[in-house]
Formats: C-alpha cells, sequence, structure tokens
C-alpha cells in the first residue's frame, strides 16, 4: 500500500517568523494518520521548521540542492548542509528550475543521486509544457523525463522516490488537469518506471500530481488510482488551507 503524501511547496515566500506561525498553525491538525505531510520551504526557514516539526509526523524539504557536496558555487546549497539541518525531502526538477535556471535532464540526475547520497528523499517533477500538451507529446516528454532522472538509480533507491506530475500549463494558472487526464498519465509514468525495473517496483513509487490542487479537488485526484498524492503551491501557503488538503488525502 502506498502512503498518500501531501506536500506544499511554498516556493519563494515565507520569511523565518511566518513560516513559524504556520508550522505553530498546522501543528497537530495536519498530522493524520495515514497520510504524510510534508512542507518543502526556502532554505532561510529551514532551521526553524525543523525544529518545530521536532515530535511531530510532518517531514521538512527543501526544493532544491546543488549535486556536488560542497565546493566554489557560489549561492547554492548541498545534499550535505541540508542533511546536517535534518531535512527529509528536497524537490528536484521543478519546472521553475528547468524553465528559469537551465536545469537539464542531466543535473535533474545528478541531483538525484546527490539526494540518495545524504539520504534525503528526493520528490522528482516531470511534466510538459502547453505547446507539448497540444501536439499530444506529454506521455513522450514523461518518458524522457524519468528515464533520465532514474538513471543509474538502484531498485532499492527508486522505490523510495517521489515522482510529481506536474503539467506546466497547470502550475498557479487555476487550470488544472482534470482528474482522469491526470490518471492516465500518472499510470503511464507507472509503467516507464516499471520498464526501468519491474513492476513490483513500479507499484511501490508514489506519483503525486500538482498544479492548481486545492481543498475542493484534491479528494478527487487522490480518489484516481494511480495518483498517491499533491505538490500544492499557492494552497500549501494559508495554514487551514493545507490542514484540508491533508485531510484530504484521508
Ligand atoms: O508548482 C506547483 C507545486 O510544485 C503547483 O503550484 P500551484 O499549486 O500553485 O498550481
Amino acid at each position: 500500500m502506498r502512503k498518500p503524501i501531501i506536500a506544499g511547496n511554498w516556493k519563494m515566500f515565507k520569511t523565518v517568523s511566518e513560516a513559524a506561525a504556520f508550522f505553530a498553525d498546522v501543528k497537530g491538525k495536519a498530522e493524520i494518520d495515514g497520510v504524510e505531510a510534508v512542507i518543502c520551504a526556502p532554505f532561510t526557514t529551514l532551521p526553524a521548521l525543523v525544529e518545530a516539526a521536532k515530535g511531530t509526523t510532518i517531514a521538512i524539504g527543501a526544493q532544491n540542492l546543488h549535486f556536488e557536496d560542497n565546493g566554489a558555487f557560489t549561492g547554492e546549497i548541498s545534499g550535505v548542509m541540508l542533511k546536517d539541518l535534518g531535512v527529509q525531502y528536497v524537490i528536484i526538477g521543478h519546472s521553475e528550475r528547468r524553465a528559469y535556471f537551465a536545469e537539464s535532464d542531466e543535473i535533474v540526475n545528478k541531483k538525484v543521486h546527490a539526494a540518495f547520497k545524504h539520504g534525503l528523499t528526493p520528490i522528482v517533477c516531470v511534466g510538459e509544457k502547453l505547446e507539448e500538451r497540444e501536439a499530444d507529446q506529454t506521455k513522450d516528454v514523461c518518458k524522457v523525463q524519468t528515464e533520465a532522472a532514474f538513471q543509474g538509480i538502484s531498485a532499492a533507491q527508486a522505490v523510495q522516490v517521489v515522482i510529481a506530475y506536474e503539467p506546466i500549463w497547470a502550475i498557479g494558472t487555476g487550470k488544472s488537469s482534470t482528474s482522469a487526464d491526470a490518471e492516465d498519465v500518472i499510470a503511464y509514468i507507472r509503467s516507464v518506471v516499471a520498464g526501468l525495473y519491474d513492476a513490483a517496483t513500479a507499484e511501490a513509487v508514489r506519483i503525486q500530481y500538482g498544479g492548481s490542487v486545492k481543498p475542493n479537488n484534491v479528494a478527487e485526484y487522490l480518489g484516481q488510482p494511480n495518483i498517491d498524492g499533491a505538490l500544492v503551491g499557492g494552497a500549501s501557503l494559508e495554514a487551514a488551507s493545507f490542514i484540508q488538503l491533508v485531510e484530504g488525502a484521508k
């Protein structure tokens, strides 16, 4: 049985005091048996959040890492540093990083390796652009991105990966994919993982949908057989909404 996982991706939002206030509001309430709740927050807020999350079931994640452990990479943060803080998850290859920071499939793969090297669980994002969807290339794009991300990753590691299928045209637009369309692509991504490994590995991997997920549509996505959770941007920023998202995944 795959445990549902709701991950908030705060993107570039919240100061330390705002993050602390949010956590105080969700503590106890976003802790629901049978659902994993994760908050992926800006680097500056991670020490306070990790501290606040001690003794709770809420996990804390970063939104990026560099693939090297250390070195002359001005402005970057490594897996060593995240592990040292007590961070558990890291988002890798979000479409905003691919688009604005030139992250290639090869870099994404290096980052997945770096995450495992330091005991961090990667949330690997894949998904198509609007023009790719319109050209009927959605599945091809997801296949290429998924296969590249898993290069050199063992089956024992692969079962720990969380994949987030985020159609780019659905991010922050209010235009979410229908649950049937998301299910269709996610089932396909699972078959790609089966092709790389085997059926049992593919059955174990958790695959989230992301893109304009809200408290009022989360249950519909989670009701699909292959959708194991959601990666949520805007609706994860308010405590009340985040709690409803976690409740909706029950
Ligand atoms: O990019 C996303 C999560 O990583 C989705 O963002 P929204 O939920 O704001 O559409």
